[in-house]
């Protein structure tokens, strides 16, 4: 049966390619989207999707993932990456090794960026290397043994 992996993208990343071009790039969050699942086809795993603007949303979503058989998440968790404890503590209460992304280089941006609530759980973090980081999250997850 196929791995199956949970793309998760947190608040405002709705808007990617609307607004910030030259911090976000222009490629909108259907573009990623897209891509992943192209990149899954190839790669032999299933990537389901999921974007809320709400933490509960998240919250509930990681939950239902250990019951899909959901074998790992990549997750942006947007500002709720320096804010919440409760994300934090639904992925790791559902023991599905994740992978952190940023498409900005959060350590150089303001210092309420630099941290987060996820960075010393995750199995890698991928910051700053724009949507491009999705794809590097992918490759991995699809074939690394820590995700099997
Ligand atoms: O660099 C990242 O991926 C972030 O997770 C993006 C978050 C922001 C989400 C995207 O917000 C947008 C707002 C307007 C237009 C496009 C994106 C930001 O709060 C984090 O510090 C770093």
């Amino acid at each position: 049966m196929s791995r199956r992996i949970l793309l998760i993208n947190g608040p405002n990343l709705n808007l990617l390619g609307t607004r910030e071009p030259s911090v976000y790039g222009s490629e909108t969050l259907a573009d990623v989207v897209r891509i992943a699942k192209a990149n899954g086809e190839k790669l032999g795993v299933i990537v389901e999707d999921y974007q809320s603007n709400h933490e509960g949303g998240i919250i509930d979503r990681i939950h239902r993932a250990k019951k899909d058989g959901v074998k790992g998440i990549i997750i942006n968790p947007g500002a709720y990456t320096h804010t919440s404890v409760a994300i934090r503590d639904a992925l790791l209460g559902t023991d599905i090794p994740f992978i952190e992304v940023h498409i900005s280089n959060v350590h150089a941006r303001e210092p309420f960026r630099h941290h987060s609530y996820f960075s010393d759980k995750a199995v890698a973090t991928i910051v700053g290397l724009g949507i491009k980081g999705y794809e590097y999250a992918l490759d991995f997850v699809a074939t690394s043994p820590k995700f099997a």
